[in-house]
């Protein structure tokens, strides 16, 4: 069974360069089915949401996998509605309940919203302080809200994790939180499906004898970034991982990053609206 590489954080905890993301999984049986066949075969991270209305299958599939605990690094993340310091508290606590476990590893702002993200993280920072969480971290944060959040917090954020893919490669965030320590995971890496036609990317796929979608989450760990690609297909769970056995050139790598046109799958951090 392939092992998936792991990231070292600011602190020393080790991240799985790839983990399954869950969004969208809301019926029960095939979001426990897709769980568990992924950690059967050798994923170890999952990436969730209180959003994702998940949080109960992701514990469930965890514990009928028998895999101990501390092989295992579990995300989740405090919805808009929730922000603020006490509402952070009482959200995480909801969280973990639903999970049915006594830690988190990785607890993140899903989105910056306004004149409440820096309490969000405070409260974060203190989960962390009472090591209720392993990492503390952040979703779709600028580089703006990084360096408010610097001004007030005694451990910065560890995670940003973030839209990019090769349509919105993120260079410029890329290098801010690497110059800061701050690891990147990336949402939506496979585009959300809509970028596996590309050209350059079937070229390439055809020259590596690999399919897109692995050319793809090849870029990205050679990027030194962190995906969470998300499957409910048997198939297709097993190709995301089968990764770590071949090599892009740098000039491959290069031309894939030359194929960013700065397009979001996704709203913008600095106008987003979440009336959903
Ligand atoms: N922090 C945030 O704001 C956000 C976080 N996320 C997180 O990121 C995760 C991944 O992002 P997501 O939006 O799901 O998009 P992805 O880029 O992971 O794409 C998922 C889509 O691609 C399909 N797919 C997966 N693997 C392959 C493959 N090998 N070949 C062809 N198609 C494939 C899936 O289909 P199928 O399932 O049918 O196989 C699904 O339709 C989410 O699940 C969630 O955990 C996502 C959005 C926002
Ligand atoms: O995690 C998420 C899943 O996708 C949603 C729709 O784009 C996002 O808003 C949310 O952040």
């Amino acid at each position: 069974m392939t092992t998936i590489p792991a990231k070292k954080l600011e602190n020393g905890v080790e991240m799985p360069y790839l983990g399954l993301g869950v969004y969208k999984m809301t019926d029960r049986e095939e979001a426990i089915q897709a769980m568990t066949e992924a950690l059967k075969v050798g994923y170890r991270a999952i990436d969730t949401a209180a959003l994702y209305g998940n949080e109960t299958e992701v514990g469930e599939a965890i514990r009928s996998s028998n895999i101990p605990r501390e092989e295992l690094f579990v995300t989740t993340k405090v919805w808009n509605t929730d922000q603020g310091y006490d509402q952070t508290l009482k959200a995480f606590e909801t969280s973990l309940k639903k999970l049915g476990l006594d830690y988190i590893d990785l607890y993140l702002t899903h989105w910056p919203v306004k004149e409440k993200f820096v309490d969000t993280y405070r409260a974060i920072e203190r989960l962390y302080d009472e090591k209720l969480i392993r990492v503390t971290g952040v979703s779709n944060h600028h580089q703006h809200h990084l360096e408010k959040i610097f001004v007030k917090a005694n451990v910065k954020p560890m995670v940003n994790q973030i839209e990019l893919h090769p349509y919105l490669s993120q260079k410029p965030l890329l290098n801010f939180c690497s110059e800061n320590n701050i690891a990147v995971t990336a949402w939506g890496p496979l585009g959300r499906g809509k970028i596996l036609e590309d050209e350059t990317i079937s070229d390439l796929a055809g020259k590596y004898n690999k399919t897109a979608a692995q050319i793809i989450l090849r870029w990205h760990y050679q990027n030194d970034v962190i995906t969470i690609p998300k499957s409910v297909t048997t198939s297709r769970i097993q190709e995301n991982m089968n990764i770590f056995d071949f090599e892009l050139s740098q000039e491959d790598v290069r031309a894939i990053d030359d194929l960013n046109k700065d397009f979001r799958t996704g709203q913008d951090p600095d106008n987003f609206h979440f009336d959903f």
